[in-house]
């Protein structure tokens, strides 16, 4: 995406107001450059008598008026405006980030995502706040101060008093080309930091039950140090900026009084165009003394800008408008061969099977089989291969996202909860007829067992749900997903976190109500005795599938898991385990 794009796409409508607001510091900035000339006409008046002072001082209270005026409302028309930016621009990352590819997160985390929205949106705001400012004034005020100074005086002798102006320009070119680069390194590390401390933030009891704090601070303490060593980088160009913007002015007005001085004595000039030109000279000394902080903020701005475009020009998913639902069907799985973005090992290989609509179909396999990659692909949060996964004899790939996502119930391993109500978390904010009750969706998940006053409370939960067990938290995910009452119901390993009663109350009462496809991956091998099939993954591939009892008479891989377990759990009871376990041999 174009960065004027960028620009434009947020200015539209509010634009004219921004220009307003500049066009407002210009005409300050002209106001500005008749007070030289002013001071330089009443001195001279003096020199020669009172007479007709009266309209000088008239002339500058008009000034003083108008400036005041103009600048309160140019700094509102463009901070407003620019606020407003601010605004849009934020709304626009949030929404592009609900839409660019999963797979981005998990490359990048959300920190990356926050340090734009915060950090580099900020540091652009500034840029086209202050410098914008600063560049009318410079520009206006060079110029215009060199080309009045001349009519004052003479050319030649404009141009001595500033000759060590190119000398800046060229320097600060230089020194903010190379601020830029450094600029965006410093950001994109302190992308990392923000990223590094909001896992850590997110780990904290597992942090402190492992006493970790000191590895963790040692590093945090390693990013940070990155992060300070780049924005060192900066602050030395920074730094080398401002002695350059600051030396050349003092050079110019030495020239100035020597030459001016040497002109006055030879009654060349007089006393009142030594004042205009030394007041030119303020004029323009102010804002190239600002071109320092000027490059930088324009250079961090640009730095910022490049970030921005470069996550907005991420692909967009296409989730379509389309409120349609997918009608219950079979479901077929060919052929699937699939290996994750920036990986070439493929984690399923050469996948086949069929499923019938309605079925209840159990995922079992060792850790890594691939078992919740094939649920990813279902809901198309990868690129699922064409020609692979079919419903109903239609690929998967051409169905709209937002008809496939709202066909499929999705309950992933990972709780996700947000800081409102319970019932809010269950609903999350859909109230369509299709879906079953709350009261249903809670009972169903067994919620009314602990959660029944809280549901009805009504009051938020602390954010990411902090204030309840592991098993609350999964048992609320859990009804979220029976809530939504879609034709196909994915369960990937939701019970993991599940005392025996909640899990089995929760199993007893999946296959009532609608008649749903349910593809259950579960740990919990007592918890698919039930399921009309079980497919057993090992290393990318469907190595059996068949009911409980069929796998267990073939003494195969699920036999083997299944001897595990048992083992596992009669460990943990002859060792006086908690009673969690399913498993009753
Ligand atoms: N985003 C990803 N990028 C690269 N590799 C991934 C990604 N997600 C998972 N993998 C890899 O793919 C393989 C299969 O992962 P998957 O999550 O499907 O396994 P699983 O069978 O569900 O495992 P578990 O039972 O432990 O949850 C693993 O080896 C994992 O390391």
């Amino acid at each position: 995406m174009s960065k004027f794009f960028l620009f434009n796409q947020f200015f539209k409508g509010y634009g004219h107001i921004y220009l307003l607001g500049v066009c407002m510091l210009i005409a300050i900035d002209i106001l500005f450059l008749w007070v030289p000339k002013l001071t330089g006409d009443a001195i001279n008046t003096l020199y020669y008598g009172k007479e007709g002072l009266t309209h000088y001082i008239w002339l500058f209270v008009l000034v003083a008026v108008v400036v005041t005026v103009l600048k309160f409302s140019s700094r509102h028309l463009l901070l407003g405006s620019i606020r407003r930016f601010e605004f849009l621009l934020r709304r626009r990352l949030f929404d592009h980030a609900l839409y660019i590819p999963t797979a981005y997160y998990e490359k990048n985390g959300p920190g990356k995502v926050m340090a734009l929205m915060t950090n580099d949106v900020t540091t652009l705001r500034v840029s086209l706040g202050l410098g914008v400012m600063i560049f009318v004034d410079a520009i206006f005020f060079g110029i215009f101060s060199f080309f009045l100074m001349a009519k004052q005086v003479s050319a030649q002798l404009a141009m001595t008093i500033l000759t060590p102006m190119p000398f800046i320009v060229v320097a600060m070119l230089v020194l903010s080309r190379r601020m830029r680069r450094k600029q965006r390194e410093a950001q994109n590390t302190y992308s990392d930091l923000t990223e590094f401390a909001q896992e850590l933030f997110l780990g904290m009891p597992v942090i402190r039950a492992f006493n970790r704090e000191l590895t963790s601070l040692h590093r945090f303490i390693g990013t940070n140090r990155t992060n300070y060593e780049k924005n060192m980088k900066v602050a030395l160009l920074d730094a080398l900026l401002a002695p350059v913007t600051y030396v050349a002015p003092f050079i110019c007005y030495a020239i100035a009084i020597y030459v001016c001085g040497n002109l006055i004595i030879t009654n060349e000039i007089t006393v009142g165009d030594f004042v205009a030109i030394n007041g030119y000279l303020i004029l323009i000394i102010g804002p190239i003394m600002g071109i320092g902080s000027l490059a930088s903020v324009l250079q961090k701005g640009f730095a910022s800008l490049d970030r921005l475009s470069d996550f907005l020009a991420l692909p967009e998913e296409v989730p379509g408008d389309e409120t349609d639902e997918l009608a219950p069907a079979p479901l077929q799985v060919r052929h699937l061969t699939f290996a994750y973005p920036e990986t070439t090992a493929p984690v399923l290989q050469d996948v086949t099977v069929d499923i019938e609509e309605g079925a209840f179909i159990g995922i079992v396999g060792g850790p890594g089989s691939g078992k919740s990659t094939l649920f990813k692909l279902l809901l198309r949060l990868y690129d699922t291969p064409r020609g692979t996964l079919y419903i109903g004899n239609e690929d998967i790939t051409t169905i709209p996202l937002s008809v496939l996502r709202r066909s499929i119930a999705y309950v992933p391993a990972e709780t996700f909860l947000l800081g409102t109500s319970i019932a809010d978390n269950i609903t999350f904010g859909e109230e369509a007829s299709r879906h079953i009750t709350l009261e249903e969706a809670a009972n169903r998940s067994a919620l009314r067992r602990d959660l029944w006053n809280r549901i009805h409370d009504n009051a938020a939960l602390r954010e990411g749900g902090a204030d309840l067990s592991g098993g609350q938290k999964q048992r609320i995910n859990i009804a979220r997903g029976l809530y939504k009452n879609a034709p196909y119901l994915l369960l990937d390993d939701s019970f993991s976190a599940l005392d025996t009663v909640s899990a089995a109350g929760i199993i007893k009462t999946l296959r009532s109500g609608r008649r749903q496809t349910l593809l259950f991956i579960s740990q919990r091998l007592e918890a698919l005795r039930e399921a009309d099939r079980i497919l057993v993954f090992k290393e990318g591939r469907i190595v059996e599938a068949g009911t409980h009892e069929e796998l267990l008479s073939r003494n195969g891989e699920y036999c083997r898991l299944y001897a595990q377990q048992l083992q596992g759990a009669t460990q943990g009871n002859s060792e006086g385990a908690s009673g969690e376990t399913e498993v009753n041999p």
